[in-house]
């Protein structure tokens, strides 16, 4: 069941690209800020724009930074069709892999072989971590989630309370620039916290 996306059966050329610019990712909102309750939550259009932006201001000159903006953008592009599974969905991640492989093929289908391939070639690398890029921009995946709940407490003014991102991605970060701004988004945000756990009660 397509939930933001119908695609239909048309052959290649002008129509199946104006089809492919209608995948409506900003109306997909994050799922696990929903099961938290967050309002007016960021789409995985959002959260796929800031990672390219986060890729496209990456030191790390080793990493291809042109292919890293590509795989930010495509990364999560299956879910106008599959929905944001989140952790907490438990689906086994065989059948998570395999429907997200099935709206890839169902999405690509409707591009010129060149663009079918490239996209959904992007997708596998993504999706197998079989690259530096693919691992570079899996921590970004983690790192504008945390980074994000930062915000989120911060418009809530509720410090620590989306905790349990912080503690579920904890150690899943090793590439030295990421660890750096998690290093710094965790100091001013655990300031936060004792700041407003010292406030006396108003
Ligand atoms: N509570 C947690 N939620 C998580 C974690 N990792 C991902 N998620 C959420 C965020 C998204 O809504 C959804 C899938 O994210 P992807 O970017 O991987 O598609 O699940 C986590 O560690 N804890
Ligand atoms: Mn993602």
């Amino acid at each position: 069941k397509c939930l933001y996306y119908q695609p239909s059966s048309s052959d290649f050329g002008s129509l199946s690209l104006v089809q492919v610019q209608r995948l409506h990712h900003d109306r997909v909102p994050r799922t696990g800020w929903i099961y938290r309750n967050v309002e007016q939550p960021e789409s995985v259009s959002d959260h796929m724009y800031r990672m390219a932006v986060m890729a496209m201001v990456t030191k790390d000159d080793h990493l291809n930074k042109g292919r890293c903006v590509r795989l930010a953008l495509v990364h999560d592009m299956a879910e106008c069709i599959v929905g944001d599974i989140a952790p907490a969905d438990n689906v086994p991640k065989e059948e998570k892999h395999r429907r997200e492989e099935e709206a890839m093929k169902q999405i690509t289908q409707l591009l010129p072989e060149d663009l079918r391939k490239e996209f959904y070639e992007l997708w596998e690398e993504y999706e197998t971590q079989s690259t530096a890029e693919a691992k570079f921009v899996k921590q970004l995946d983690q790192f504008e989630m945390i980074l994000q709940a930062s915000e989120y407490e911060d418009l809530e003014n509720k410090p620590g309370r989306l905790q349990d991102f912080y503690d579920s991605t904890a150690g899943k970060f090793s590439h030295p620039e990421i660890v750096q701004l998690v290093s710094e988004l965790e100091a001013e945000r655990n300031a936060n916290i004792a700041a407003a756990a010292n406030e006396p009660c108003s």
